[in-house]
């Protein structure tokens, strides 16, 4: 008898570690010890970020990065399903963020008030067969909602906008935020940064390099042929056969539809994404810190052609984008992809715009 009761409290003990429950920690030996009574301060310095979508494909992974940056002191993850879980698995890792999940609209504010950078992932993903504006329909309620919650609670915050259509979810977010008279149009960035990584790489296969000494500016949008590379403008500086340049151009366009294909129904980019994701709000934080000549590429309210949003290279600073580079010199092949690009882009920015107007 007395074996057995043994062997049912050490079994009561390890259940308690394995399935801990969420607000108590269970001390061998003693009776509960609540969260609030230990001896942690909470907040080491730092920023706070908000992910929303966070228990996606995209949402995990950068959930799980951005408990690694440094700079976040505070990562609160969002989602309307799974962040119980996705909050306490991240939470073990030994990193200096604290971690909140937050499940459902009801919990919206509590995760947005007081974030310095809210990313979004939040939305349907492709399937084979679909372009990115077939996700417009439901992607872009989703958005507008997410938005109108950044306007009430975080006016203020740097917002990285990774749901697609990236081309229209971007001038979504600005009249949901005009709307609110929040609208700071160097805070809202539209997330291309996965375009510039998959150039990086493809131009560095061709060229026989490491991808981390290249760097190609890739401007327009975040759709087919918006996506557009400025192979002439490649650092370090080299040059390209007229194959190398059509092969380049085609596969950095055609880099989602790659993954949508490989992925055959189970989703699109994911974990590259969420290596993008990273890198960029990695960037926004180093300039929100202060520091200089942080410079990305992004979709943003733009000057540099007579559409209102562009993606180009823009320098980031606290108060969000500081300054936009003009395109530079384009070779003959770069003027005619920028033709059909802007083309693209009008209908895509204006179905946004009607969208949150109409
Ligand atoms: N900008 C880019 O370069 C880029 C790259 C890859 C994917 N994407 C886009 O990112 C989005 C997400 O992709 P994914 O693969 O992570 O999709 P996913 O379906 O795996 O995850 C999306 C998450 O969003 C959540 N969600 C849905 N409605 C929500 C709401 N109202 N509020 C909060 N969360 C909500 C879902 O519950 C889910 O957890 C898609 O629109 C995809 O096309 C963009
Ligand atoms: O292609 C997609 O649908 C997802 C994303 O926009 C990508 O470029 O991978």
């Amino acid at each position: 008898m007395q074996a057995s009761a043994d062997v049912n409290q050490r079994i009561a003990r390890i259940s308690a570690h394995i399935n801990p429950p969420t607000d108590n920690l269970q001390m061998e030996g003693s009776s509960n010890l609540k969260r609030e009574n230990c001896r942690a301060k909470g907040g080491s310095p730092g920023f706070k970020v908000a992910i929303l979508g966070a228990a996606g494909g995209i949402g995990q992974p950068l959930a799980m990065l951005m408990k690694m940056n440094p700079l976040v002191s505070v990562l609160h993850l969002y989602d309307v399903v799974n962040t119980p879980g996705v909050t306490a698995d991240i939470s073990h890792m030994d990193t200096g963020a604290v971690v909140r999940g937050f499940l459902g609209q009801q919990q919206l504010g509590d995760a947005l008030t007081g974030m310095d950078l809210v990313i979004i992932p939040a939305g349907v993903p492709r399937k084979p067969g679909m372009t990115r504006d077939d996700l417009f329909n439901i992607n872009a309620g989703i958005v507008r909602t997410l938005c109108e919650g950044i306007s009430k609670c975080c006016p203020k915050a740097i917002v990285n906008l990774i749901s697609n259509p990236v081309n229209s979810t971007v001038p979504i977010a600005a009249e949901v935020f005009k709307n609110a008279n929040t609208y700071d149009p160097r805070l809202l960035l539209g997330v291309t940064m996965l375009d510039v990584v998959r150039a990086n790489t493809f131009v560095a296969e061709v060229l026989g390099l490491d991808p981390r000494d290249v760097d190609v500016p890739v401007v327009g949008g975040h759709a087919g042929v918006t996506i557009l590379p400025l192979l002439s403008q490649v650092k370090p500086p080299c040059s390209f056969t007229q194959e190398e340049t059509e092969y380049l151009t085609s596969r950095i366009q055609n880099g989602g539809t790659e993954v949508v294909e490989a992925k055959a129904g189970a989703g699109s980019a994911t974990l590259s994404m969420a290596y993008a994701a990273v890198k960029f709000a990695d960037a926004c934080l180093h300039a929100l810190r202060g520091d200089a000549g942080v410079v990305q590429c992004a979709f943003v309210s733009s000057q540099v052609t007579e559409l209102p949003f562009f993606a180009s290279r823009v320098r980031l600073g606290r108060n969000g984008v500081e300054e936009i580079y003009p395109l530079g010199p384009l070779n003959e092949y770069e003027r005619v992809g920028l033709e059909k690009a802007k083309k693209e882009l009008a209908g895509s920015i204006e179905k946004g715009v009607s969208f949150i107007r109409k």
